[in-house]
């Protein structure tokens, strides 16, 4: 059985939120990683994708208000605050690298806390749609998070993310580490959040696999975008197939050169 049933999720976020970033500049103490970046998150499903210490996670930390910021994030053309728990209680929520699970308490405890800002009847009635969205999760409704295995300890983690009914669900790296069925599975997922109406940011390693599932991109590096556009177009484009996917230099097919001039530029 897979982790989550195989119908339309009940566990869907409030609406079709549109996230905004102009001139975002982030960074640590004087170390600036991202400088006057702009992007844009629609509804659906939308991954980041760049090389180790590209700056994708500092970006989600930057829209998360886990560090300081320069520039604008506006959700659905409001403001969005600088911090986290504003930003929570406007319906942001990150599964961070590590998922951060409490590991000595329970699946269900570890789910009523992502519902920490719901009244308890409301807390209720999604722990109930998340029991039902995965049914293996009642299962184990008892065990100990920290007892679980890597792939099931994500999915915990999304679905407590998914209690507080968020509008944007930012994922970071929700495959790492994890067996080719489970990396499957949890991009399979991700998806289905994103169906249900909850606007998913996603960064990824699995290149590939990630553009299958998504609907649009954005290549980072260095701090900086070099690349974006609908999933699959950057998946046939010569900059994601070189650099990403293992395909030679030269070994571009006409239509992926096609692909990567119909991007919308976004660094000179
Ligand atoms: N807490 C921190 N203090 C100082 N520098 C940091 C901190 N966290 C990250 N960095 C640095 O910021 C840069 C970007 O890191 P970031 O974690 O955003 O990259 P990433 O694209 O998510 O990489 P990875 O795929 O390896 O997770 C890196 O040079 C990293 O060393």
């Amino acid at each position: 059985m897979m982790w989550y049933r195989d119908t339309p999720f009940q566990l869907g976020g409030s609406g079709r939120a549109h996230l905004k970033v102009q001139g975002l500049s982030a960074g640590y103490g004087a170390f600036l990683v991202l400088r006057d970046l702009s992007l844009e998150v629609r509804p659906g499903l939308t991954v980041v994708l760049g090389p180790n210490g590209a700056g994708k996670t500092t970006l989600l930390k930057a829209i998360n208000g886990l560090i300081g910021r320069q520039g604008w994030i506006t959700l659905d053309g409001e403001d969005l605050p600088e911090k986290t728990d504003q930003i929570v209680r406007a319906g942001v929520a990150l599964v961070a690298e590590g998922r951060q699970l409490f590991p000595q308490m329970t699946v269900r405890e570890n789910l009523e806390l992502g519902g920490w800002l719901l009244g308890r009847d409301e807390r209720e009635r999604r722990l109930a749609q998340a029991f039902h969205d995965f049914p293996k999760l009642r299962e184990r409704a008892d065990q100990l998070a920290g007892t679980m295995s890597g792939g099931e300890q994500q999915m915990v983690a999304v679905a407590r993310a998914m209690m507080s009914a968020p509008r944007l669900l930012m994922l970071d790296e929700p495959s790492l580490g994890l067996a080719p069925k489970m990396v499957d599975e949890l991009l399979t997922m991700a998806r289905r959040i994103a169906d249900a109406g909850t606007t998913v940011l996603m960064v990824e390693q699995n290149v590939k696999k990630a553009l299958a599932v998504a609907d649009r991109g954005y290549v980072l590096e260095r701090g900086a975008l070099v690349a974006c556009g609908p999933a699959a177009l950057l998946a046939r484009s010569s900059v994601v197939r070189e650099a990403y996917l293992g395909a030679a230099a030269g070994d571009t097919h006409s239509a992926s050169e096609a692909a990567h001039r119909a991007m919308r530029p976004v660094a000179a």
